[in-house]
């Protein structure tokens, strides 16, 4: 990245689409078909637009910040205990600093905690030891969170299923053409906590710049704001304010290479300069480990040939997670 982008500014004229996707149930093909022309326009530009019109209830969003809250609240001692470092698939607590997403910058001012698909030690993937496999760390002294984190979980893994037939939709393929993709997928919920920015490090923050290099992120973000999104047109950073009801979606690398660079993976960052506490929630949809990301039909102009060989799932996350810092 360009040390420009760095010291770019805030741009204020530019903003993110909004895209209402409860049509992607309509039974009438046009409608669902707008939605794909629009999610299509925002995947073509940053990759990057509010979802509206999700269905997911309000009280099941509310209730997921109330008991992040409530685990990033817990004594140190008790967080340390659920540390992601006793676990074999990343699942758990990470401590403030523990990542940094900008190469060369100073580490994140952000804690998190990591949840996954829930298999048992039994299950034959996990006795294989495949990528990210495994059973979640659940805290004790809570005894709300692990049944609001998997409510969580599920709801928003089926989010991400309504999605991926969304941006089938947009690439001119079936509806149905990634239900391979998303049957059984590896996907990861991260709890996130940035304690306010702090006015005497202005080169700290919360999180560094970066891409992020799965599927589908889905956002949700409490009313703080912090949220930046990288504009290259300006070489400037586009303030992703929060919108109440929506999510936050963004594409992730892995998406880029599957559409041959078409739809994009936007470099994006955190500064908390709230004053306050800032919590967020993203979700990793990532798809089946198994299945294989070969540069879409449609993606291909006349004489195109494919800037990617096929890769896994599985293989690109793994190359990308030792590329970069585990998250
Ligand atoms: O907290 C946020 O708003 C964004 C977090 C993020 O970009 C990430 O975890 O990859
Ligand atoms: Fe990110």
């Amino acid at each position: 990245m360009a040390p420009a982008t760095l010291t770019a500014a805030r741009v204020e004229t530019a903003s993110l689409p909004v895209i209402d996707v409860a049509d992607l149930a309509s039974s009438d093909p046009a409608r669902r078909a707008a939605v794909g022309k629009a999610l299509r326009a925002a995947c073509l530009d940053k990759g990057f637009f509010y979802c509206a019109g999700h269905g997911i209830p309000q009280g099941l969003l509310d209730a997921a910040f109330a008991e992040t809250r409530a685990l990033f609240d817990l004594p140190d001692a008790q967080k340390d205990a659920l540390d992601k470092s006793n676990s074999r698939c990343n699942r758990g607590y990470e401590t403030l600093g523990g990542q940094t997403l900008e190469p060369g910058a100073m580490p994140d001012r952000k804690e998190g905690y990591y949840i996954g698909v829930e298999l048992p030690e039994s299950d034959p993937r996990v006795a294989a030891g495949r990528f990210n496999r495994g059973p979640n760390i659940w805290p004790a002294d809570l005894p709300g969170f692990q049944p609001t984190m998997r409510a969580y979980f599920a709801a928003l893994s089926g989010l991400g299923e309504t999605l991926m037939r969304g941006i089938a939709l947009s690439l001119d393929l079936p509806d149905d053409s990634f239900d391979g993709y998303c049957h059984d997928p590896l996907a990861t919920l991260r709890l996130l906590h940035y304690p306010p920015a702090r006015p005497d490090a202005p080169e700290e923050r919360g999180a560094g710049a970066h891409t992020d290099f799965g599927g589908l992120t889905i956002l949700m973000q409490d009313d703080n704001g912090g949220l930046q999104v990288f504009d290259a047109a300006s070489d400037g950073w586009i303030h992703a304010d929060p919108i109440p009801g929506t999510f936050v979606v963004n594409l992730g690398d892995m998406i880029a290479r599957w559409t041959n660079d078409r739809y994009r993976s936007t470099l994006h960052r955190v500064i908390n300069t709230s004053g306050r506490e800032r919590y967020s929630i993203p979700f990793f949809y990532v798809g089946n480990p198994d299945y294989e990301v070969r540069c879409i039909s449609t993606c291909l102009g006349a004489g195109e040939t494919p800037k990617y060989p096929a890769v896994t799932v599985e293989d690109h996350l793994q190359s990308m997670y030792r590329k970069t810092y585990v998250r």
